[in-house]
């Protein structure tokens, strides 16, 4: 947990939101709100977005059955469900006694075969409406991320080839996450501020609020679970291949009701462990180069460790490749 996190309050105020619904490219409106996108995402590194990717049928299916099907399962089953095995917090995680949560993650739900196989190692004879219930949200939730990353990266001024590049060289990752009661009912902190080490994230919460983003380098604001919107998050991956020009959002879950929350991410990351580096477009004199070409992996594997650990909310990109780190030039 950040150690800020104790005395920062708040804000109430109200969030900018942006509405997506029926866009057509190449439009007056889909210009008008790649701007606000690309605005909100170069000021703060996130963007709530109005959208009709998970309509009132698919919420109720995933929130109101899939999850809740999912972590009434015994600790053990839901073990078995791992997908991945290299390094922390790639499999299902639970009972972790420092951790109020619970989280499952499927590789590349979107993609044929899957989520069956992850169903199937929970429930044997097969489970297909939690299948189409996670396909259909990790389909409709993907285009709306690959609608706005590319908004973001035109607004930046980005040529199409590299956005073509850039958008089909990513996969993803749904994980499905369930909050018990904050531990500390003084900062009622459910997850402590950080930035989320991959490229994007988009992350529908539900009834009971509780997320938070941090403006400004230290302003808190809380982000509704208002249906029919979704905020997208950047993320230090996307803060490398933009350098800098989209920070990465530092965001936390503060859950002052103590009631029981769910939540459902998407992620996106660079395929493999190839070298990530900024987008040549976007490094020039008046925007020199940030950071230094690095492979996610190594800087994982820094991300969680001890000094790593320490510089969580406060650019941990930059102090493992920043060219220019703290104080220093180097
Ligand atoms: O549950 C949420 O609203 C956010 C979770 C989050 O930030 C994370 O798991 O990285
Ligand atoms: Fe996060």
């Amino acid at each position: 947990m950040g150690s800020g996190d104790d005395c920062a309050t708040t804000q109430l105020m109200k969030i900018a939101k942006v509405d997506l619904r029926g866009l057509q490219s190449n439009t007056m409106a889909w210009a008008e709100a790649r701007a606000a996108v690309t605005a909100s995402m170069a000021a703060h590194g996130y963007v709530v977005v109005v959208h009709d990717a998970l309509d009132a049928e698919l919420r109720h299916a995933l929130f109101g059955r899939a999850l809740p099907e999912l972590f009434a399962l015994p600790f053990d089953t839901k073990k078995r469900s791992g997908v991945f095995t290299n390094g922390p917090h790639r499999g299902y995680d639970g009972q972790i006694p420092s951790e109020v949560l619970e989280s499952a993650p499927v590789l590349n739900p979107a993609e044929p075969g899957n989520i069956r196989d992850f169903a199937g190692h929970l429930w044997p004879q097969g489970n297909p409406g939690f299948c189409y219930t996670i396909m259909s949200f990790a389909k409709k939730v993907l285009e709306l991320a690959q609608t706005v990353e590319r908004m973001t990266l035109e607004g930046l001024g980005v040529r199409e080839e590299s956005i073509a590049w850039q958008l089909s060289s990513q996969s993803h990752t749904v994980r499905m996450v369930l909050y018990g009661t904050p531990p500390d009912k003084e900062t009622s902190i459910s997850l402590g501020a950080h930035s989320d080490d991959h490229m994007t994230t988009v992350i529908a919460q539900h009834e009971v609020g509780g997320l938070e983003v941090q403006v400004n380098g230290g302003q808190w604001i809380a982000v509704p679970p208002e249906p029919g919107t979704l905020i997208f998050i950047g993320g230090d991956q996307l803060m490398l291949v933009t350098n800098g020009r989209v920070p990465a959002c530092v965001h936390r879950v503060r859950a002052p009701s103590g009631r029981e929350r769910f939540s459902v991410l998407l992620s996106r990351r660079r395929k493999g462990d190839p070298m990530l580096r900024a987008m040549d477009e976007l490094v020039d004199e008046d925007h020199p180069l940030m950071y230094n070409p690095c492979r996610h992996e190594e800087y994982r594997a820094f991300r969680f460790s001890e000094e790593g650990r320490k510089q969580r909310e406060h650019n941990p990109l930059k102090a493992f490749c920043g060219v220019e780190k703290d104080g220093s030039k180097e």
